[in-house]
């Protein structure tokens, strides 16, 4: 049985804690402060599970990350035939009692550091799952109890990693506790460096340097990746990622992995991207073609004509088509999606299977962005999309983006073609 670590003074603690504190009557809702429920303002529901909220930081927009970790986490747990989850970060507890309830993972150690959270988090679990050998609560610095279980040859096969701001942190201590061929969970909130403004910061943290991009959002979640990448590599494991999501609300930026040792010249898919300032094309390349590169579109050589590099990122497809198709079908499955339910989460699932094609370079060409710099009227995007992959080229929305294309065409040839486009007359 696990021992239960006492309170870790606040003031000893080596990473932030940082808990925002909100009033008990209130919840963060779209970016405001909303009243909820009147009659029992800490009582929130999501997917039927009823649970109090307290003074642990608790967003309900962020259901829909937790809906895509239980999704994957399930996909695994029918697959290897158990479940064993640590959710470092527990705030309230919710996603341990959904991984409890609706992966039917078979245990959940759900540590938060702040042990104020006991009772609520306990209370939580209690009521959706009264057989207490099948959870656990504690409340140590997340490096600690991950470092604690990795010393005791306790592994886990899901390590959900909910922090503030960065993860970086925490990356190592949640590989050594990970199983082999786990998954790990990870959240971003650092949207200021994915954006290229703190291009010496990012290098910092995340080991790339980032110059802003117009497809910044999917930049974020490649630097998440390639910083869990690299740290995998120094343990020599490899990690891929089953799907990837950014949400506008922080911004957040999460990444489900899984952990493996890499197979003998298996691709790393990391490199670099590179774009063009002068006519917006982006491409990526490997660290053998860094240096001899410049725009293949228009010729452009070199940054002095505008064409930048940022990097290394992970720069191969941002989830696999094997997993979300699993997860769309569980999805359906549980009647979160399909007959009219679960618009979103279908539209989400769906765009993120289309950009899992592996011929879809890295990044996005916002149709505004094209439409400015070619001084044209843009066509419809479903018609731009249906001409490309009629004419043989990858083509997807962004689930990041809505008026965004992704495409293997070069800016040159699409520009060209949604000029032809729009010069059609329409019936
Ligand atoms: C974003 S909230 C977690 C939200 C929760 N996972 C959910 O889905 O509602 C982050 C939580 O991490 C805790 N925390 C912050 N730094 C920590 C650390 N270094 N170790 C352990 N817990 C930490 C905070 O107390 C806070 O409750």
């Amino acid at each position: 049985m696990l021992a239960l670590h006492g309170c870790f003074p606040k003031s000893l603690f080596p990473y932030p804690i940082g808990t925002p504190k909100l009033e008990t009557s209130t919840v963060l809702c779209k970016d405001r402060i909303l009243k909820v429920n009147c009659c029992n303002p800490n009582r929130q529901t999501e997917r039927g599970i009823e649970f109090d909220i307290g003074g642990a930081f608790y967003r309900h927009e962020s259901s829909t990350g937790r809906d895509l970790g239980i999704l994957a986490a399930s996909v695994y747990r029918q697959s290897k035939g158990g479940l064993r989850v640590l959710d470092a970060m527990c705030g309230c507890g919710i996603r341990s009692c959904r991984y409890l309830m609706e992966a039917e993972a078979d245990f959940v150690l759900a540590n938060d550091a702040n042990d104020e959270y006991r009772d609520l988090i306990v209370g939580n679990l209690k009521q959706v799952e009264r057989d207490e050998t099948r959870w656990v609560v504690c409340h140590s610095e997340a490096n600690r109890v991950l470092t604690e279980r990795y010393l005791q040859r306790d592994f886990f096969d899901l390590i959900d990693i909910d922090s503030f701001g960065s993860e970086s942190m925490f990356l190592r201590s949640a590989m050594l506790a990970l199983r082999l061929g786990g998954l790990l969970y990870l959240t971003n909130t650092d949207g200021y460096s994915s954006g290229g403004h703190r291009p010496r910061h990012s290098l910092d943290a995340y080991g790339a340097f980032v110059r802003p991009l117009p497809f910044a959002n999917e930049i974020g979640l490649r630097m998440l990746i390639g910083g869990a990448v690299r740290e995998a590599a120094v343990l020599g494991y490899h990690v891929t990622p089953l799907f990837s999501y950014y949400a506008y609300h922080g911004p957040v930026f999460r990444v489900m992995l899984r952990m493996n040792r890499p197979k003998i010249l298996e691709n790393r898919d990391y490199g670099f991207i590179g774009y063009c300032n002068r006519c917006g094309h982006s491409q990526a390349f490997s660290w053998e073609e860094l240096g001899k590169i410049g725009c293949s579109c228009c010729n452009s050589e070199g940054s002095r004509q505008g064409f930048v590099v940022s990097g290394p990122l992970w720069i191969g497809p941002l989830h696999s088509s094997d997993h979300i198709t699993q997860m769309l079908d569980l999805a359906a499955e549980w009647g979160w999606v399909g007959n009219g339910a679960g618009v979103e989460l279908e539209k989400l699932l769906k765009h993120m299977l289309d950009e899992s094609d592996p011929r879809l370079p890295p990044g996005y060409i916002k149709l505004d962005e094209m439409t400015r710099r070619a001084k044209m009227n843009g066509p419809p995007l479903r018609m731009l999309m249906r001409t490309l992959q009629e004419m043989g080229y990858a083509a997807s929305r962004s689930h990041i983006a809505s008026s965004a294309i992704k495409t293997d065409c070069g800016m040159a040839v699409l520009t060209k073609l949604a000029k032809e486009l729009v010069s059609i007359p329409q019936s």
